[in-house]
């Protein structure tokens, strides 16, 4: 195993690669020989559209599957947070990195900004999830669609398209622009999505046994595994994608797992939260009946108006 240098695939943004180098010095600190490919997805490509309307799961990860099904690359290096909760046949997640922080950050050069402080603020964001509870929480705040990398819309931020930006700390952080941080949002309003803070390797199923346990020894956190492991058991329940204003937090309390979830109407006007505690082995069967009276207390109504607008 030692000789064969292990292809690392991962999409171009600067995010993504500093997320594969993550990973890659994590396998090289471990004697193994690595190579990074990087590509450009469909998702990074499109920028005048929300992912939402693109019309596909996958729109970060299809081209790198394609690399995975055919060998080009061994493993692809993903936010978790991308991966729809499903994924195509012959390909399965076996590892999650240690998670960062996970919650939502305010980004913005005034430093004065503050969400609710006064009205006519404009915030730059395109997910669904953050636009239905900025309109809950700060209904005074207007939205306006930001897509692109993060860098992108950091200068998108400087040339005054928006005053502020909401989004996950964990790219803030790793993209080093945590000075710009005016708020920090607190999980129990602003719950992240499934997955969000950590990242997940990608395979394919025929890759050898060897190769699954080296990797899954060297880059998989047992902790984050628990939580990530509910929370997409939780989206897949949902039928949910990254795109669709569910929210799910696992913690981990010694063996305990605590799973706050729910999911919020487009408009903001309705927001379900469900929440329970469970031995850490029994989290995925807890996050379930959590998506179950999710969808019970209204959420089935929410998802179907959501499907009939796309
Ligand atoms: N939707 C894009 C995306 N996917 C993962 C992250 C951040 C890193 C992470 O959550 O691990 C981001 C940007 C954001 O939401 O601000």
């Amino acid at each position: 195993m030692a000789k064969t240098t292990i292809k690392i695939g991962t999409r171009n943004s600067q995010l993504a690669m500093w997320q594969a180098k993550h990973v890659q010095h994590l396998l090289e600190s471990h004697g193994l020989a690595t190579e990074i490919i990087a590509i450009e997805t469909k998702g990074d490509k499109i920028l005048h559209k929300a992912i939402s309307k693109i019309g596909s799961k996958g729109v970060f990860t299809e081209e790198l599957e394609d690399m995975l099904h055919t060998g080009k690359v061994d493993l692809a290096v993903h936010s978790a947070k991308d991966m729809a909760s499903t994924l195509p046949n012959g390909l399965e997640l076996i590892a999650y990195t240690q998670r960062e922080k996970p919650h939502d950050v305010v980004v913005s050069y005034n430093s004065d900004f503050k969400l609710d402080a006064a009205d006519k603020w404009l915030v730059g964001t395109s997910s669904t999830r953050r636009i239905a509870m900025l309109k809950h929480y700060h209904p005074n705040i207007r939205t306006t669609n930001m897509r692109g990398n993060l860098q992108t819309r950091m200068r998108k931020l400087e040339e005054g398209q928006c005053d502020a930006l909401l989004l996950a700390y964990a790219g803030v952080h790793r993209m080093g622009f945590e000075d710009y941080i005016v708020e920090h949002l607190p999980l129990n309003e602003f719950t992240p999505q499934a997955g969000q803070g950590s990242m997940t390797i990608e395979v394919s199923n025929k890759i050898s046994n060897e190769l699954r346990e080296t990797i899954r020894k060297i880059i998989n956190d047992e902790q984050t595994e628990y939580c990530l492991l509910a929370e997409r058991a939780y989206l897949k329940h949902l039928d949910g994608g990254c795109s669709i204003p569910s929210f799910v937090l696992a913690k981990l309390e010694g063996d305990m797992l605590q799973i706050d979830a729910g999911l919020i109407s487009l408009s903001g006007k309705k927001i379900i939260r469900k929440s329970g505690k469970i031995h850490k082995d029994e989290g995925q069967k807890l996050a379930i009946e959590l998506a179950q009276k999710v969808l019970e207390a209204g959420g089935d109504k929410i998802l179907a108006r959501i499907k009939s607008k796309n």
